[in-house]
């Protein structure tokens, strides 16, 4: 496997802020990935290091084997979308779409004009006046019809509609299976784009936390629920990392990561249910747990204890 995206050791400081921690990791050639963490995290940054538009503190960062910055034969092969654009007064998208060829080599105008009907974008509206999805649809066209080797979405969706997201997945997926290239996706919405995901960076406070392929990363965590004492003991045999844990009364609810098959099958032997949970869960309790949802591994005994809080509350009032 070759890695388009080579970091060694990369710390990026602003002043006193340490976003980016001694960080080392490799994006394989010809992959999506996902770039993803919580706000603050450090992804914009390592995103503007990679492209060139900033300079590491400490330690290395290669793309296409060369150093980025200020680097014409690295730059040339990337596309970085962003939320945040900027573009010259007047300019209209018709104007955004007939400049591409100029900055994109493999440009392909049909495919664009085929994506702005998808998105249904007025190209002759100046880009002032778009509405935030629209805008949003600007720079989605360009990143994905300008086939560059190397592409970066930095939260690329902001203001799409549900609509909109599915046209960008579904176009994204078929033309990289056309065009095989490297993609490295920002997002928040880890459960949308989870089956596009080929390989997974977690950063978590300038430091990556996860960096692993998307298939290990899905089947790796799991929810058991049963008896306390028959999953403490499990999760002890089987020195599982414990995510989260939720009791009520001898009953227990425990995410938890490492599961491999030699797991799986102990579990089934020892009576217990391992059910697998999502990447957006494991993300989240992996950074910090405190955005965990309603739909995560506590919530069949959470929703129990509603439950007889729920009956407490009707037996005091009757
Ligand atoms: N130019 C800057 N000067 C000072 N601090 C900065 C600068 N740029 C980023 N930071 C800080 O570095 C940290 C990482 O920011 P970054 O934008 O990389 O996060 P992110 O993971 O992209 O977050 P989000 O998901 O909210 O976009 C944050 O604490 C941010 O406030």
């Amino acid at each position: 496997m070759t890695s388009v995206i080579e970091v060694s050791d990369l710390t990026k400081r602003f002043g006193s802020m340490t976003a980016l921690d001694s960080i080392s990791l490799t994006i394989p050639t010809d992959s999506i990935t996902g770039l993803l963490g919580r706000n603050g995290a450090g992804k914009t940054t390592l995103m503007h290091v990679l492209t060139g538009q900033d300079f590491p503190t400490s330690g290395d960062a290669r793309v296409f084997g060369k150093t980025p910055a200020e680097n014409a034969s690295v730059l040339q092969h990337i596309a970085f979308i962003k939320e945040s654009q900027k573009y010259p007064d007047d300019f209209k998208p018709s104007h955004v779409f007939r400049s591409a060829p100029w900055f994109f080599e493999n440009w392909d105008a049909d495919f664009a004009a085929q994506l702005v009907e998808d998105f249904r974008l007025p190209t002759n509206r100046r880009i002032k006046k778009l509405s935030r999805g629209q805008l949003s649809a600007v720079g989605v066209i360009v990143g994905l019809a300008s086939r560059a080797p190397l592409t970066f979405f930095d939260e690329p969706y902001l203001g799409l509609d549900a609509v909109a997201r599915q046209i960008f997945y579904d176009r994204l997926l078929a033309d990289y299976a056309e065009f095989p290239r490297t993609i490295v996706l920002s997002t928040h919405l880890i459960d949308e784009v989870a089956n596009l995901l080929e390989h997974v960076v977690v950063i978590d406070q300038g430091r990556i936390i996860l960096d692993a392929p998307a298939e290990e990363l899905r089947g790796r965590a799991a929810s058991i629920v049963g008896a306390k004492a028959d999953i403490d003991a499990f999760v002890s045999r089987r020195r599982l990392d414990v995510l989260h844990r939720d009791e009520l009364g001898s009953t227990a609810s425990m995410l938890v990561d490492g599961v491999d098959e030699v797991v799986r099958l102990d579990a089934l032997n020892s009576g217990l249910q391992l059910t697998p949970v999502s990447l957006q869960q494991l993300i989240v309790r992996r950074t910090g747990g405190a955005l965990a949802q309603a739909t995560d591994a506590g919530a069949p005994v959470a929703a129990a204890k509603d439950g007889v809080s729920r009956r407490a509350r009707q037996g005091a009032s009757r």
